[in-house]
């Protein structure tokens, strides 16, 4: 089977997650699987809270209602992918430039949901360079503050966020401690949001893999 393949079949598992009302709904490609299982089911739910202006249209092109997060209550779930996920459910996200949104609608809902191909899965999350969303005008600040952190960032140069804001992506760090490095992170001012997802990991991890699709719960 193919990584698309895979992500697919993980995408399609998180259906049996969904139990009406308006959900929360990620980014990416394994998130663009689940949007299109979601429009076969779309009579079971009353619409939809997106990380994302791409994911939103996607959903509106299902004919799926898509909310402002301020106008709904506490979402039952969220589904979304990552770019990283370790054995305690704890993810960097943040490759398609969403983190931020996410962050958001995860912390919004009773329960995260997160859909992957097995070789999201590793035992020390860093591997991937780890995105943060900054304010314009502290870009080269924060990105001070980071090597000092031990990590190399590099500007995703002509990438903005759909809320304005330009990323950097941490190379070259090991993140033995998830949860000390997401508060660190979060402290240096300029820092709108860091794609580290480990004081609010998923609950659920379905991973596509040959043999199906893996479950692990926190
Ligand atoms: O965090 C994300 C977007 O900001 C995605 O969930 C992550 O990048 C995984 O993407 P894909 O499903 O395409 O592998």
């Amino acid at each position: 089977m193919t990584q698309d393949e895979l992500k697919k079949q993980s995408a399609l598992a998180a259906l049996d997650y969904i139990e009406g009302g308006i959900i929360g709904v990620g980014t990416g490609s394994t998130v663009n699987h689940f949007i299109d299982g979601l429009a076969t089911i779309k009579h079971r739910i009353d619409g939809a809270v997106s990380s994302s202006e791409v994911s939103s249209a996607r959903l509106r092109q299902h004919g799926i209602t898509v909310y402002d997060l301020n106008d709904v209550g506490q979402l039952s779930v969220y589904v979304d992918g990552a770019d990283e996920a370790n054995d305690r459910l704890q993810l960097i996200k943040g490759g398609g430039g969403a983190l931020t949104r996410e962050k958001i609608v995860a912390a919004a809902s009773a329960k995260f949901v997160c859909i992957a191909d097995a070789s999201k899965r590793v035992a020390v999350l860093g591997s991937f360079p780890l995105p943060v969303e900054v304010i314009p005008m502290a870009r080269s600040y924060v990105a001070r503050q980071l090597v000092q952190l031990g990590g190399t960032p590099v500007w995703r140069e002509g990438f903005i966020s759909d809320n304005g804001n330009p990323i950097l992506d941490i190379h070259g760090l090991a993140v033995h401690d998830p949860v000390a490095l997401e508060q660190q992170i979060n402290q240096i001012v300029g820092v709108v949001t860091v794609g580290l997802f480990a004081q609010r990991p998923a609950d659920v991890l379905l991973l596509g893999a040959a043999g199906g699709v893996e479950t692990i719960t926190a």
